[in-house]
């Protein structure tokens, strides 16, 4: 069996799958810092999991009581959410891409260092695991160089100091389920939004990644749970000489975003809270998405096709219904029922395009590319 570990910013979801790629359990630890919850198969219970280590420990021993001990896993694959300019293919892990990965910590300080942890900790506790890396940026090396460069001399440049763009293993799994879902060749120019505690968009042509809203770090682009999104660099250097450059980026990262105006991340306690600043924080997430897809659509030439994806992205009705309506001059129109009842089709008969939901699926995808580098024999 393939054990995959998907570490994000507010969560640790994991999978095991058969080699058919049938999936054999999954569960997650979410909410971690806050209120924490872990389920895994019909287990469903509050969770202490003040940070991600405590929720690895706490996901692994539940695998473990469930039946299934590390030592019976064939490989192990993991998301990783910054592969640098060198790591645009999965890979094994080796002593190599490990310290390949710790060199993009500081590019992604709230992700590659979650993403390291459970590789560290099965390489512990199973060496002999074959395990493999999937990168986030790997999906947008397509971007065409007038995307990826900032207006820079090319002294930074030479530093990696570009747009990488995040969330590539969702999009590339969502651009692989598209057709089959529409029951139609794959639109030519899909909009494609990834919305969950980091957000981002992107604009997929004939399948490939031509721009996406995140940048050097999965900071830039749109409003997101603790994230400021794209931000003036002058704002940010006042910010570093007034609260120095650790409190610059912890503010920046992690105090900004629907937290900072809204006074939660989770978007479903912001709704719960119905308070004038929650109301502002869920606006403000809905009005930059929009502004943002308007860049999207224009570095693609026009819109086919407009799938959401991600936990607010699948879950929200409301906020698919206002980004929905903020690109309706462009003919996407949303039929309210499909949409609250979150079904995979939720355009009306007359819209312009198809609008979807494409459930992420970034575990199967993780364990589809394991099978592609260590071969159909591995489990
Ligand atoms: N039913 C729901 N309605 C609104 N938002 C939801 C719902 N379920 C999950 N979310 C939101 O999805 C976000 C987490 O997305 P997710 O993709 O799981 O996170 P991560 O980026 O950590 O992988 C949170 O803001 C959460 O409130
Ligand atoms: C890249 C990123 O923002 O990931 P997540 O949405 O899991 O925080
Ligand atoms: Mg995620």
């Amino acid at each position: 069996m393939i054990l995959v570990v998907n570490a994000g910013s507010s969560s640790i979801k994991v999978a095991l799958f058969a080699s058919d790629l049938t999936e054999v359990l999954d569960g997650a630890v979410s909410g971690i810092g806050g209120r924490a919850r872990l389920k895994l198969g019909a287990r469903d219970e509050e969770a202490d999991a003040p940070d991600h280590d405590a929720a690895l420990a706490l996901i692994l021993a539940a695998i473990r009581d469930a039946g299934h001990p590390v030592e019976r896993f064939g490989a192990a694959g993991h998301r990783v959410v910054h592969g640098g300019r060198a790591l645009t293919r999965p890979a094994r892990v080796d002593a190599d891409v490990l310290a390949a990965i710790e060199a993009c910590i500081p590019l992604a300080p709230l992700h590659n260092p979650h993403n390291l942890a459970p590789i560290r900790a099965l390489g512990r506790l199973a060496p002999r695991l074959p395990q493999v890396a999937c990168f986030d940026t790997a999906f947008h090396a397509t971007n065409p160089e007038v995307a990826q460069r900032y207006a820079l001399p090319a002294g930074e440049e030479a530093k990696g100091i570009r747009r990488y763009g995040f969330h590539g293993i969702s999009y590339a799994s969502l651009t692989a389920r598209l057709s089959s879902l529409l029951g139609s060749a794959l639109p030519e120019r899909v909009l494609a939004l990834h919305l969950g505690n980091g957000a981002s968009l992107a604009a997929i042509r004939d399948g490939r990644s031509v721009a996406t809203t995140m940048g050097y770090s999965p900071l830039e682009g749109l409003t997101m749970g603790t994230r400021t999104g794209t931000i003036d660099g002058n704002a940010v250097l006042r910010m570093a000489q007034d609260h120095g450059i650790d409190g610059a980026a912890r503010i920046l990262n992690r105090e900004s975003g629907l937290k900072g105006l809204g006074g939660a991340s989770d978007m479903r306690a912001l709704h719960a809270e119905g308070t004038e600043e929650a109301r502002f924080g869920i606006d403000h997430f809905c009005y930059w998405a929009v502004r943002h897809s308007g860049s999207m659509i224009a570095a693609m030439g026009g819109l086919d096709c407009i799938a959401f994806t991600g936990g607010i992205g699948e879950n929200d009705a409301e906020v698919r219904a206002r980004i929905c309506q903020g690109l309706s001059f462009l003919g996407a129109a949303l039929d309210q029922d499909a949409n609250e009842a979150r079904t995979t089709r939720l355009e009306v008969g007359g819209s312009a395009v198809p609008i979807l939901i494409v459930p992420a699926e970034e575990e199967r995808h993780i364990a589809g590319e394991v099978l592609n580098v260590l071969g159909q024999g591995v489990c």
